[in-house]
């Protein structure tokens, strides 16, 4: 019964480098619909509980619908690779704060290539930066061309980085077939203003069972520094096993 679509929460995934705004856009969306909605999170970090900490101190929902996963390795060995950990502390999370509405999931800040398994969220979102540069959104990767939503984060910062926001958003357009792109910043109300009606729209289709999860695909092929010494490059297939080249 908890695992019906439309009866167990909504699980949503954010995903994006380290330091794009994944942890303030989670706080920016926890302030705006907390009054509409009952909302729980999950934060991922690599050696600490920094993220979840962050959110407790904002308070932007009581504490203990914030909870964290300690990964111990890259972000996406946890979000998509062995989704077990994730798995339980939400579903700890759903049931010891029963009914909630929404489960936010933060992935730790990765590069362009982590997405979350479909088996964990039911839709993702993918943040970059203008901070980062103009020409990331042409730069692609699973995330970037297929997560439910792509924001184009910081946008009050971008006549300081010398960044033309409008471009990047077509370039983000183009590399994405249309689907949406959100020019975002925590400091501008009427872009968080969007960001809620797109949450309350993916969540009307998710109660109405229109809503289909789509998995962006697996991450490029790439090595971990620490495996047995060696630069051995792998790929991880969508039923999870690994594939050595
Ligand atoms: N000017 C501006 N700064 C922002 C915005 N969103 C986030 N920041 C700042 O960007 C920095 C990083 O934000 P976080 O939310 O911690 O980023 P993160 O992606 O969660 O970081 P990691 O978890 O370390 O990957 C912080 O100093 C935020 O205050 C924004 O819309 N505008």
């Amino acid at each position: 019964m908890l695992e019906e679509p439309g009866v167990r929460a909504f699980r949503l995934g954010v995903a994006g480098p380290v330091g794009t705004g994944k942890s303030s856009l989670i706080a920016t969306i926890c302030r705006a619909l907390a009054d509409e909605l009952r909302i729980g999170v999950v934060t991922n970090d690599i050696y600490t509980d920094e993220d979840a900490r962050f959110l407790r101190a904002e308070g932007v929902l009581p504490a203990e619908r914030i909870r964290s996963v300690e990964t111990g390795a890259c972000p996406h060995t946890a979000i998509r690779d062995d989704v077990t950990a994730n798995l339980l502390a939400v579903e700890d999370l759903e049931q010891d704060c029963a009914p909630l509405d929404l489960v936010l999931v933060e992935s730790g800040g990765d590069n362009l290539t982590a997405t979350f398994s479909p088996a964990l969220v039911d839709a993702q979102l993918f943040v970059l930066d203008v901070a980062g540069g103009g020409d990331v959104a042409r730069k692609g990767g699973p995330g970037i061309a297929r997560a439910d939503l792509l924001v184009v984060n910081k946008i009050d910062l971008a006549p300081h980085v010398e960044v033309d926001v409008a471009g990047m958003v077509a370039d983000a357009s183009g590399a994405r077939d249309g689907a949406p792109v959100l020019a975002l910043s925590k400091n501008l109300p009427e872009t968080v203003v969007e960001l809620k009606a797109w949450v309350h729209w993916l969540l009307a289709r998710y109660r109405s069972g229109e809503h289909d999860p789509l998995d962006p695909g697996p991450m490029a092929p790439h090595f971990h520094a620490d495996e047995g010494g060696m630069e051995v490059v792998h790929s991880h297939a969508d039923d999870g096993t690994v594939h050595s080249h």
